[in-house]
Parts: C-alpha cells; structure tokens; sequence
C-alpha cells in the first residue's frame, strides 16, 4: 500500500513534486542546502499552505489540521517546550492517546531509555547539551505513535558513535513497528545505513529511487567510503557538483 502520496505539490522553490512512499518504507531524501526537503516535510505534517494534493493510504488529507494527520516530526528548529521536563514533553505528545497512567510512565521510561537519557526526565531543555535535547525530541516524536515519521536530520548535532548507535535503534524501531518514514540527511553513509530508497531533490524538482550507485556518481571519488565503512558514517556530506543529467528520472 501507497502510505504517503504527493501529486504535483507546489510551495515555495518546490515545483509539481510527486512521490509515493510505500507503507513501512524508510525514504530517505537528499539535496543542496535550501532545496526544498524541510519545506516538503512540512507539506506532509499540514504546517504549510501548498498547491497539490497530499494522500495518506490513499485519503486525501488536504483539509485534516497537524494534529489529525497521526504524523509525528522531528525538525531542525521545532525542538522541546521549554518551559516542560523531558517527561512532561513526551506525555503532553502523548495526550491522544488515551493510556492510563502507569502504562504512559512505562512507555515514556522505555524510550528515554531507548534513547540513552533515561536519567534525565526531570530535566528542562535549557538543562540539557543539544544532543540530548535531540534524543529527547526524537523520543517524543515516536512516543505519539505516528503512523508516519518525519525527521530532518534528527542526528546532526550528535558525536559520531551516539549517531551511530541511535541510527542503529531507530532503524530497528521503525522496522519493527513498520513506521512509513521520510528521512531528510546531507549525509551519504547515513543514507546508505537507512535507506529503503531514496530521492534526489534539486532545483525544485524531486527525482525518486536514485540508486547509491548513481549517487556515488554524484559525489568526488575522494568522498566516496568504501561499502560497510560504517566507522566514518557522520564524516562524509553529499557535494553537489555533478549535473543532474546523471541521474535517471
Ligand atoms: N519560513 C519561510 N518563509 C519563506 N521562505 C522560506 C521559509 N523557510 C524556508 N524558505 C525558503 O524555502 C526554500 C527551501 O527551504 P528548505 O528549508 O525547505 O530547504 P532545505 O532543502 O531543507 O535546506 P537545508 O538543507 O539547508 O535545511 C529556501 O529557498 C528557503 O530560503
């Protein structure tokens, strides 16, 4: 099934976009700073007015607020309440789902420790170093059990082996609880650890199931790390310099 579809959607530099990604699918989209990936994950959350349609499972859900699209989002500046602990943001995102206390306690305690700061659900963001503040969120993004996840670029402000590890446990949660997610990186390895398939978003226009093939065609042989070099995984952003004539569309 088609979980996510977007039918020539239209906002800002984004130009007659259409993708389809498939339900349980981790969809990875790259691109040059201000190309359009935060904006089209914007679209599909509802927090912006676009031109186009946007289907969930096949609905249109042009007309459904945020808040009804069961989409839970990390981005790059929509991080914690401030003025809320940890644990007081992973609840509050969890107010719809209607769980009895103990049973929201232990769901908040096993992400936090999922996530490596379970010791830290007393604290406030102003508390907290900027990567914990991003594990927090990440926390929160999947403590409201999304239907679809949308994260943009949830481990770029954390050392290379806590990236490592909560690329490996995202990973492993969204597979398990087949979340359909949209992961915006500038980061190749990364890409290549997660991704189902990926797309290309340059100038406007969105090309989808670039293979790594061709888009290690697209990066300098020197930048290019060797498959299962995981080591150097957060080291490596995409350059840009190719033309998009190597890419099939
Ligand atoms: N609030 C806004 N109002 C008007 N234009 C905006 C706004 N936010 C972003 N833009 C513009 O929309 C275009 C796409 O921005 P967007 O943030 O989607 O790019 P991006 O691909 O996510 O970039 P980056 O990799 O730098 O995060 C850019 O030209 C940007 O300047």
């Amino acid at each position: 099934m088609t979980a996510i579809r977007l039918e020539k959607v239209s906002v800002r530099g984004v130009r007659a976009v259409d993708l389809a990604v498939s339900d349980g699918e981790l969809f990875v989209l790259l691109g040059p700073s201000g190309a359009g990936k935060s904006t089209l994950l914007q679209v599909i959350a509802g927090l912006l007015p676009y031109r186009g349609r946007v289907f969930f499972n096949d609905n249109c859900i042009d007309s459904l607020p945020p808040h009804q699209r069961k989409v839970g989002y990390l981005f790059q500046d929509l991080l914690l309440f401030p003025h809320l602990t940890v644990r007081q943001n992973l609840s509050i995102a969890m107010t719809h789902l209607k769980l009895d206390r103990q049973t929201k306690n232990e769901k908040i305690a096993e992400l936090l420790s999922l996530f490596g700061i379970a010791g830290l659900a007393g604290r406030y963001p102003i508390q907290m170093s900027g990567g914990e503040k991003q594990r927090a969120a990440l926390a929160r993004a999947i403590a409201t059990d999304p239907q679809i996840l949308l994260l943009d670029e949830p481990f770029s402000s954390l050392d290379p082996d806590n990236a490592r590890r909560l690329r490996a446990e995202m990973k492993k949660h969204q597979r398990h609880f087949r979340i359909t997610t949209v992961f915006v990186t500038h980061n190749r390895g990364e890409a290549r650890q997660l991704a189902d398939r990926m797309g290309v978003i340059r100038q406007g226009r969105l090309t989808a199931d670039v293979s790594l093939h061709e888009i290690e065609k697209m990066v300098p042989v020197e930048d290019i790390l060797p498959v299962g070099a995981n080591e150097s995984v957060t080291a490596a952003p995409f350059s840009w310099g190719t033309p998009m004539s190597v890419i099939r569309s």
